[in-house]
């Protein structure tokens, strides 16, 4: 099936499809649910159409005179396209979204109505996930050190699962499940295979700092130990690749490496494990000319693969979960900013706006490639390669290198990126003492503040001074 609704709304970038498609403003369907070649916008996004540029039916200039910028946006409908694009792709699969890639109440509260699981990885995370009434039984919780304050919470909150991530966890965590329950877990495997758009987002190999090794047995040693403790029950095993995975294949490699040890377990110990959980790490495209992976293409290479390996080794299917962060809140969001100065210099010309690294330190923790465009006005100039920079004090400083901006783009322009739905907001700091912007959700033509943004007070009040 394809990843969007068969009626989503396709946004060329280039002039002469903007004139097949009727001109600026005017969508051309595309029944046939190809992929758009700007695939990093959500699918209501008409941002290329200056000036009428609209996400969710609501005009972003709107949302940027009434809500200010820097601010992100994001596209609920968009949200709970893209979690349904998952649950067909996979439909006999637990679909449990990454909150760290995105999360608020609103979010929770989307995903929960979706019906997804969520997973979290900190007792901030789960506390949002309460706040909203998500059911526990759907919830993962993960970290590579919990503290035994978030094991407690998560205990007491009846999270469906825990993912084990190491040993020192299994007495800790089994010493916090009351008397007359258990505690249903996982055990976080490390594959050995190396995916992942930058080596800081690689979580799959040997040597890194998640997980339980095969190699080293603390993976074998890990099963023994939960297996006597009667108040953990062995439910299945974890593997999380890495993240921004453009292929399928990676994961075929994690689903052999995966279902060998849970045929392990059964040789070693009698045990069928029931469930098997592949994380998430589905990339998206930043860039015009980019395309993700979509459920599509990873629900067929995975069924394929778990089908055929636990043919091969006489395994009953494990029931499977997956859990994409970015896949599902990335594409639905974008960053509005407005243009305080504009320099000329030898080399290249440098767009600054009200906001940066701080609202958005992918580039400089990663490398990440964006780009952006003018809206609010038509520019008959022609579009040049732009650098977008941010206002911090930093060099480094830069939101998109070669951003297509028209020529005449000037201070009090209004510049959207799109693809900032997941790791902007989540990973946000307040660098240099600027506030975090709001989050305004979008849908069906009617904007709200979701999240409101940080103000100087807000900053000012921990700090208690003298
Ligand atoms: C355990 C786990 N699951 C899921 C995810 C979600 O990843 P992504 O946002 O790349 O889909 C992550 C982050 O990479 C993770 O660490
Ligand atoms: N923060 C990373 C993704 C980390 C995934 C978490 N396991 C990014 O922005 O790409």
């Amino acid at each position: 099936m394809s990843t969007a609704p068969t009626t989503r709304t396709v946004v060329r970038d280039d002039d002469q499809t903007r004139e097949a498609n009727g001109g600026p403003g005017v969508l051309r369907r595309d029944p046939a649910g190809s992929r758009t070649p700007f695939a990093a916008e959500p699918w209501s996004a008409t941002t290329r159409f200056q000036p009428v540029a609209s996400t969710g039916g609501v005009p972003l200039m709107d949302i940027a005179e009434r809500h200010g910028t820097p601010v992100y946006v994001v596209d609920e409908t968009d949200v709970r396209a893209r979690c349904r694009a998952f649950r067909t792709a996979l439909p006999d699969a637990d679909i449990v979204y990454a909150a760290k890639a995105f999360l608020c109440r609103a979010m929770a509260t989307w995903i929960r109505q979706e019906g997804l699981g969520l997973d979290v990885c900190s007792g901030g995370e789960l506390a949002i996930a309460r706040s909203v009434g998500f059911p526990a039984e759907r919830i993962v919780f993960h970290g590579n050190a919990k503290t035994p304050r978030e094991l407690l919470d998560a205990v007491e909150y009846g999270v469906g699962r825990i993912v084990v991530d190491n040993l020192a966890e299994i007495p800790r965590l089994a010493g916090l499940v009351p008397p007359g329950r258990r505690q249903k877990v996982l055990l976080r495997v490390v594959p050995d295979i190396e995916a992942g758009a930058h080596a800081s987002i690689r979580t799959g190999g040997e040597g890194q700092k998640f997980g339980l090794s095969i190699a080293t047995g603390d993976a074998a040693a890990a099963v023994v130990r939960v297996l006597r403790q009667p108040e953990l029950h062995l439910v299945g095993l974890h593997c999380h690749l890495g993240s921004q995975i453009l292929a399928a294949e990676p994961y075929e490699r994690a689903v052999r490496v995966m279902v060998e040890q849970l045929a392990r377990i059964r040789d070693t110990y009698g045990i069928v494990l029931p469930e098997l959980d592949l994380g998430g790490g589905q990339g998206i495209a930043y860039l015009p000319d980019g395309h993700g992976l979509t459920p599509d293409e990873f629900a067929v290479t995975v069924a394929k693969a778990v089908r055929e390996r636990c043919a091969a080794l006489d395994l009953p299917e494990p029931r499977l979960t997956v859990e994409p962060g970015r896949s599902i809140s990335g594409p639905a969001g974008l960053t509005l900013y407005r243009v305080i100065a504009v320099k000329r210099t030898l080399s290249r010309t440098l767009v600054a706006v009200d906001g940066g690294m701080s609202d958005n330190p992918r580039p400089s923790l990663y490398g990440a490639r964006y780009t952006a465009r003018l809206i609010g006005r038509r520019s008959a100039m022609p579009v040049r390669p732009t650098t977008l920079v941010g206002h911090h004090c930093e060099a480094g400083d830069v939101i998109a290198e070669g951003a297509p901006l028209p020529a005449d783009i000037r201070a009090g322009d209004v510049i959207a990126v799109p693809a900032t739905g997941a790791y902007h907001h989540s990973m946000a700091s307040t660098y240099n003492l600027t506030g975090r912007p709001p989050v305004v959700a979008v849908a069906d033509g009617a904007a709200r503040v979701v999240v409101r943004r940080e103000e100087i007070d807000d900053l000012l009040r921990r700090d208690v001074g003298l």
